[in-house]
């Protein structure tokens, strides 16, 4: 069958990333989306058009025996990943990807080369979930994912926490006396500061680990080390000169899962709840915002105040009428489901003087760390 899609389709002036479903033509195109082939170093550009159509590529690809889907294949294939497509940020061996190995065991994941394509990869439905790094235990938040995750209207549907363990990478024959200058993500060095501080070398940043390590093998650098995983070690076959050189060995990366649809909430296990939302200006505002959650003996996990970037300066009333101060958005994830009473009467409350009020997602809290 033809795979038509709803909404904006897609089309290509090559083929799509995935070696799995080859029964896609795509053509026309006006946005373009450059996503990075998973193990290749050369870049493909991928074109999203909202008038454009995938159709079957030919009768003679159509599967004649093929039995028809169940809602148990359904199910069954969101939890273990066959069939779903993970966009991340980076290339292949980021840490971002073992995220989306975590949460989709057996999915295809689809490498991007900035945060914002991943997001458009969901939207256009060249990806069905985008896997993005939130906060860090040692480096604290991504800010710039929490700003996309307004800009974007992306559901959260899961959260995975990730053990991120950094090593230094060089070329073969390379000593760490050798390394001058270390690559990596910025998260990446600062969460190995008092390491990098030691071997005296300078920093610099990149999009992401692995990218890191696929530039010094690359080019063969005799003088530049690599910050990134064992994984990224393998694939580009690097020597790992130290193992676990982050600050801390409990460094975590919370990374979130999104795609165009949000999960019906459950009460059958533990979740949690994100929102974002804008006060007025005036004492005790944020403190009455955050007494909905307290009076109903609701946890809240996280708070993140960003400025509002269409309205960044606020003309204040009373008498400091020369001053102008910011104005800020507020995040928030608190430990309930919306499918709770609770947690539902809760944001009717907020909601009476909330500026603005949205709901990011509520979905089931990762438990098991690794
Ligand atoms: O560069 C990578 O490998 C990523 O997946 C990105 C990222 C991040 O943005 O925090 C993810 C986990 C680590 O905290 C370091 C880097």
């Amino acid at each position: 069958m033809a795979t038509k899609l709803p909404g904006a389709s897609i089309s290509s002036s090559c083929h799509p990333p995935s070696t799995k479903s080859s029964s896609c033509r795509i053509k026309v195109l006006t946005t373009r989306i450059s996503i990075q082939r998973k193990n290749q170093a050369h870049r493909r550009i991928y074109k999203i058009s909202c008038c454009s159509e995938i159709g079957p590529a030919s009768a003679n690809s159509r599967s004649q025996n093929k039995r028809p889907l169940t809602t148990t294949d359904l199910t069954g294939s969101i939890k273990d990943g066959a069939g779903i497509r993970v966009a991340y940020q980076g290339v292949s061996g980021a840490y971002s990807e073992s995220a989306a190995a975590k949460a989709y065991p057996n999915c295809e994941t689809v490498p991007c080369e900035q945060f914002d394509v991943a997001f458009l990869a969901v939207e256009n439905w060249i990806a069905d979930r985008a896997v993005l790094p939130i906060e860090n235990s040692l480096g604290g938040s991504i800010h710039r994912n929490y700003d996309l995750l307004l800009r974007h209207r992306l559901h959260i549907v899961g959260e995975v926490q990730l053990s991120v363990r950094h090593c230094l990478l060089a070329n073969h024959g390379v000593k760490i006396e050798d390394l001058t200058r270390v690559l990596s993500h910025p998260q990446a060095l600062a969460q190995c500061e008092h390491t990098l501080t030691r071997l005296r070398v300078a920093r610099e940043a990149v999009d992401d680990t692995a990218g890191a390590a696929q530039f010094i093998a690359l080019h063969k650098l005799k003088d530049t080390g690599a910050v990134a995983s064992n994984d990224a070690a393998r694939i580009y076959d690097l020597n790992v000169l130290a193992q676990d050189i982050q600050d801390d060995s409990d460094n975590i990366t919370r990374f979130l899962m999104l795609a165009r649809d949000p999960i019906i909430p459950g009460t059958d296990r533990p979740f949690k709840t994100s929102i974002v939302f804008s006060l007025d200006e005036g004492p005790g505002m944020l403190y009455k915002a955050l007494a909905v959650f307290s009076m109903r003996d609701i946890n809240l996990t996280k708070m993140e105040s960003r400025p509002q970037r269409k309205r960044p300066l606020l003309q204040p009333v009373g008498n400091n009428d020369g001053l102008k101060h910011f104005d800020y958005i507020f995040y928030c994830d608190f430990e309930a489901s919306m499918a709770d009473y609770n947690a539902q009467n809760a944001l009717k409350h907020l909601k009476e003087f909330a500026t603005f009020l949205r709901v990011l997602g509520s979905y089931p809290m990762d438990i098991n760390l690794i």
